[in-house]
């Protein structure tokens, strides 16, 4: 490994950009070396500035580089699988954004692929858990001081949604981050859920099920509740209220400057999640760095995303039937016993 971890980013839409800036701009061990974008112009303009980057329109020329080193995966959540098992072929840790692979089968082949090579390589991209708030969160839950959590309150607002994003994404992109933060703030495994829709929003595109309220059951008897709404109009909003035995606590609210002026008070409100988690998308691609760089894998695992998709699953016939559906987890790959929530 030369002195800056040689990456190739796999898409360049917003989130690739993104990942391009951080890992040019931001992050330190790391230099982008290829790009690949089937849409040549965004590849072009995602790597505009930057000296000693190729670019691609096929990911496996990217992969191919000479100086590739890690991989990080920002195409759409179908692409996934293809790119992971390339980069498990070739041995390259990797990246990769949520949905790990948004349908389970492709996901359980994903954490089987993984298994047999009998290492880690694969990050998956629950930026949530490197956020500040959630960290925050986390540490309080796992303390026990406020006792046993009963019930998190999670709200999932968009100003609004992109072209393309169907009633099932609402689940399976958005409430997937839910999905993996209730699992990891709790360390239980969803069980079972059920989705309830109000009366559409009049700002949801037509026939798009928005908002949407999900609501999961966990092993050990929790709830979690999940109001998704992503044509809101009025601001990115993602809140977590955790309610214990002992106490509650909450986060989400902190991440704004509150003007006073004229005898009133204002609060801004970001309008999306690049500035919303900036800082966490920031922490989240370090960690991945600095761990490949010592030649590990940390953070959540194809485990974590495998869990996510078949929750989702279950989400998404909820919402189709109206029926409260149970989750089937399969055994972990490698071992014989249902998987757990780390
Ligand atoms: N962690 C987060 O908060 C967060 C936020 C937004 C998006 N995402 C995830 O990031 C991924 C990308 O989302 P986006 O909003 O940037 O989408 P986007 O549509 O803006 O960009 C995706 C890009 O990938 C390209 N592409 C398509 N197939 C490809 C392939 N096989 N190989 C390489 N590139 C390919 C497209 O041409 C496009 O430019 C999705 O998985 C999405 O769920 C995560
Ligand atoms: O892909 C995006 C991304 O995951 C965001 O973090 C989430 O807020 C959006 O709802 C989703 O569409």
């Amino acid at each position: 490994m030369g002195d800056l971890l040689g990456v190739a980013v796999l898409g360049a839409g917003h989130m690739g950009a993104d990942h391009i800036r951080r890992l040019a701009q931001v992050v330190s061990g790391a230099r982008v070396v290829a790009v690949a974008d089937p849409d040549a112009e965004r590849a072009e303009n995602a790597a505009a500035g930057l000296t000693g980057v190729t670019v691609h329109t096929d990911p496996t020329a990217a992969l191919d580089t000479p100086g590739v080193e890690a991989v990080l995966v920002a195409s759409p959540g179908p692409a996934h699988e293809e790119a992971l098992l390339a980069c498990f072929a070739r041995g390259l840790p990797v990246l990769c954004e949520k949905p790990m692979v948004p349908d389970s089968t492709g996901a359980l082949r994903v954490a089987e692929a993984e298994a047999a090579l009998g290492r880690r390589l694969a990050q998956i991209g629950f930026m949530r858990r490197y956020d500040a708030g959630y960290r925050r969160l986390k540490t309080l839950l796992d303390d026990g001081s406020l006792g046993r959590p009963l019930m998190l309150h999670c709200t999932h607002r968009n100003v609004s949604s992109p072209a393309g994003f169907t009633s099932a994404m609402l689940i399976d992109s958005s409430v997937s981050h839910e999905i993996d933060a209730a699992r990891w703030l709790l360390g239980q495994e969803l069980t079972a859920v059920t989705v309830l829709r109000p009366g559409p929003s009049p700002g949801a595109p037509g026939g798009l099920v928005d908002p949407q309220f999900v609501l999961f059951e966990t092993e050990r008897e929790a709830l979690v509740d999940v109001e998704v709404f992503v044509n809101c109009g009025f601001g990115y909003q993602v809140r977590c209220e955790a309610v214990c035995e002992r106490g509650s606590a909450r986060i989400g609210d902190e991440h704004t400057m509150v003007v006073t002026a004229g005898g009133s008070a204002a609060q801004e409100v970001a309008q999306d999640y690049l500035v919303r988690f900036a800082d966490a998308y920031d922490r989240e691609v370090q960690a991945w760095v600095d761990a490949t760089r010592r030649g590990q894998v940390t953070g959540p695992d194809v485990w974590d995303g495998y869990a996510a998709s078949v929750v989702a699953e279950a989400g998404v016939r909820a919402l189709r039937t109206g029926r409260r559906t149970a989750v089937e987890l399969a055994p972990r790959p490698g071992s014989r016993q249902p998987g757990t929530a780390r």
